[in-house]
């Protein structure tokens, strides 16, 4: 099944509230507008916030002959969607697992869900370096088309954390697409004027320090905060922000990269 993924791209962050499901999201949804079958598998079993942020809380999963069906977000099924979310019966009920049940869950979701030929898969992840972490890094070490893509903020304590998923991917062998600097500025939403709230250019910096791609910069917008929970992509409903902007070059470079994905191998061994 994930073999005939053509990219397998995990979205890493090392700090909770970056952006991380919101980078996974507008990637999946501009992917799927630029024409790309995609799917988004939600592994973050604490906190799964793709359905919401997809506006599919309602929707269930059910067995197939084949494993698992997702969730689609269009008829034409271009969009598919995994997450634990969609197996509780409401979005306050608490996962409570030990390591093993995540693991054996994680596992599942990798290996039973029916995804049909995908030209991406897009894997949310929770923040850190947990169980769920080290699971999916076992299973995807081996796969020569999985790559990571890691979200910071710009200030320096996210940063650290950033630097610490560098050294996390390169001991578990998974090469690096690169990083993207989320909530790098706050956008007036009256005139769009860029302001930097905190320092910025710190996602670049450790880019060019630990020789990762930097992918760009995210602005905070209230626009783009406002299309979560809707399912629609800023690149259809602001097609001339920022955001969007980022985007439709972050999928011009995917398209790009080998199908192996490793677009960077010799990330800095000295961080
Ligand atoms: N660039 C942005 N502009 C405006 N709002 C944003 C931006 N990025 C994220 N947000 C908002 O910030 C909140 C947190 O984002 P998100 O859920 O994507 O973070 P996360 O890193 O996945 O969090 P978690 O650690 O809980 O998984 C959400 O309400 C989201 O809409
Ligand atoms: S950025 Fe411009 S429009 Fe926005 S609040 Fe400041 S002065 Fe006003």
């Amino acid at each position: 099944m994930l073999e005939d993924v053509k990219q397998i791209l995990l979205v890493l962050s090392g700090k909770g509230g970056v952006g991380k499901s919101t980078v996974s999201t507008q990637l999946a949804l501009t992917l799927k507008v630029r024409g790309y079958k995609v799917g988004l598998l939600d592994i973050d079993l604490c906190g799964p916030s793709v359905p919401y942020l997809l506006n599919l809380e309602s929707q269930s999963v059910h067995q197939g002959p084949d494993g698992w069906v997702p969730v689609y977000l269009d008829n034409e099924q271009r969009l598919g969607v995994m997450s634990i979310g969609f197996l509780l019966s409401s979005r306050n009920d608490a996962v409570v697992w030990r390591g093993p049940k995540k693991t054996s869950m994680i596992k599942q979701f990798l290996e039973d869900v029916y995804w049909q030929d995908l030209d991406y898969l897009i894997i949310d992840t929770p923040p850190g370096t947990s169980d769920e972490h080290i699971t999916v890094m076992e299973n995807l070490r081996h796969v020569p088309q999985c790559s990571a893509i890691l979200v910071t903020t710009p200030q320096a304590v996210a940063i650290e954390d950033v630097r610490k998923e560098i050294t996390f991917c390169k001991k578990t062998g998974i090469s690096i697409f690169g990083i993207i600097e989320n909530m790098s500025g706050y956008v007036c939403p009256e005139c769009s004027e860029c302001t930097n709230i905190f320092s910025s250019g710190g996602g670049k910096s450790l880019s060019e320090i630990a020789r990762v791609p930097f992918l760009g910069s995210i602005p905070i917008d209230p626009r783009v905060g406002m299309l979560a929970g809707q399912g629609k992509a800023a690149v259809s409903e602001l097609p001339n922000c920022t955001t969007s902007k980022m985007f439709d070059e972050l999928v011009r470079k995917l398209s790009k990269s080998p199908t192996n994905g490793n677009s960077e191998t010799s990330a800095n061994e000295d961080l």
